[in-house]
This record gives C-alpha cells, structure tokens and sequence, in this order.
C-alpha cells in the first residue's frame, strides 16, 4: 500500500468527490480536514468510504480531557482509518483519547490515534511567539516521547525530524505533512522535503495536499509522485 495520504482541503463535497473520483484507493489514503468537515459533516466520511477510501480524520483535538475524550470516540465509531490531537494537550488528554479509541473499537478494526507536535507551518522563531523556547526538533522530540508514553501509534511531524523520531522513538508511526516534490511552491509550510526524501528520511506516511490538488492534472500528479517514491526518474518537462 502507498504511503500517500491526498489532503481533501475543499470547501464543499460536490469539489473533494471530483478529485477523489480520479484518484484509485489503492494508490492513496485520503484525508478530511477542518475544512471539508465543517462544511459535510460526518457523511463526507461514509461518502469515501463507500468509494474503498480509508479516511484519516484531521481534526486535531486540542481540549479539556472528557472533551477530547468524547470527540475521539464519535469519531473513531465513523471507522476512520486515523485521527489526530494535538500532543501539546498533555498528558491528562492523550491518556482519555486512547482510552476512547481502545473503548470505541470495541475489539473490531482499531482506529490509528496520532498526535500533532510542532505544525509544520511553524519554525523556531514562531514557537518562541507562543513562549516555547526550544528549538523545534527539541519540542518535537519532547511531545512525540510524551505520545509515545501514552500509547499513541504515531505522531504527526515533519520530515525533517522524521529521522530523529525514528530512533527516539522507534514504535511511533510517522506521519509527515509539508510534502513538496522539487518543483512546487512551499506556500504557508516552513518545514519541507521532497517526496522520496521523505521516505528516506525516516517517513511512514506523506500527508500532500496542494501539490496534487492544486495541479492542473491531480491524478497525474500523484501518479508523479508514486513514480518517484518508486524511484523512476521524474522527467521535469512534464512538470504540472
Ligand atoms: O495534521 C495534519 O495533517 C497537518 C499537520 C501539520 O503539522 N501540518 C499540516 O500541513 N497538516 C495538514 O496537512 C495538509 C498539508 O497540505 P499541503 O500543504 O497543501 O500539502 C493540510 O491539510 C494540513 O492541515
């Protein structure tokens, strides 16, 4: 199975089911933001799955532990494949949402719990902003230790400390958003790698939105992508 997960960040189902319907399920998973969310609700999840999707649930929790608690389990009972918090919500949160994914499979197909350290759209200069003094792969490490501890199954990180994690904290799956193959624009991300490196790096799963959704031929911008993780070599001329 490839390790692409297709960013659905659209504002409307009719828009996220034209992608998806030119994407195959075996080539990618898909992901449902805040975005897609807000706007469907929760029968824009069933809509994929019906299509042989498996769905990563994007919402990053970040709450009061009963709150998060409650959230995890409605969502781990969609089915979803994934779903993430925020690790930066304590230990007292990422206790009570593991808790509620084991209590909402109900010892059928168990939901992936990963937790969000450092965005990728943040560096060293914005966590100082919100008063973290750490470097980010110094934060990172320290949140996904704490994920670790409480029996998540991975942590949401960039690539570039994807090889850090790995030996820090080697039974955490590593899922990297801020995938950019090399000729695409970084837009608001500020922590980038390129597909293959990626996955060199130390990378389980690719979180890619705009590179593929933004394309002018999404399928064959995945298809790219594919090919490169296979290690064919890309020919620039067919650049999107
Ligand atoms: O949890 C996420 O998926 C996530 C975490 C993170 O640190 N950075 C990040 O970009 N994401 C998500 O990954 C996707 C990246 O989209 P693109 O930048 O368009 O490839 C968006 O849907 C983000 O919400």
């Amino acid at each position: 199975m490839s390790p692409l997960i297709v960013a659905l960040d659209y504002a409307n189902e009719r828009d996220a089911l034209i992608l998806v319907d030119r994407l195959d399920p075996a080539a990618c998973r898909v992901k449902v933001g805040k975005e897609l969310f807000t706007a469907c609700g929760p029968a824009i999840v069933g809509r994929l799955q019906e299509r042989g999707f498996d769905v990563f649930l994007d919402l990053k929790f970040h709450d009061i532990p009963q709150t998060v608690a409650k959230a995890c389990r409605t969502a781990a009972s969609l089915g979803v494949w994934m779903l993430n918090v925020h690790a930066s919500g304590g230990s007292s949160m990422l206790r009570a949402a593991r808790e509620a994914v084991n209590a909402a499979a109900g010892g059928t197909q168990r939901t992936l719990l990963v937790a969000v350290t450092v965005l990728t759209s943040m560096n060293d200069a914005t966590l100082r902003e919100v008063g973290v003094n750490s470097s980010v792969e110094d934060q990172v490490e320290r949140l996904a230790t704490l994920a670790a501890e409480c029996a998540l199954d991975g942590i949401v990180c960039s690539a570039l400390e994807a090889g850090r994690l790995r030996v820090a904290v080697p039974e955490l799956l590593r899922v990297t958003p801020g995938i950019r193959p090399a000729q695409d624009a970084g837009d608001d991300q500020r922590r980038i790698m390129a597909p293959a490196a990626a996955v060199a790096a130390g990378a389980d799963f690719l979180v890619v939105g705009r590179p593929i959704t933004a394309a002018e031929d999404p399928a064959r911008a995945l298809s790219r992508i594919l090919s490169e993780l296979a290690g064919d070599p890309v020919d620039p001329r067919k650049s999107e």
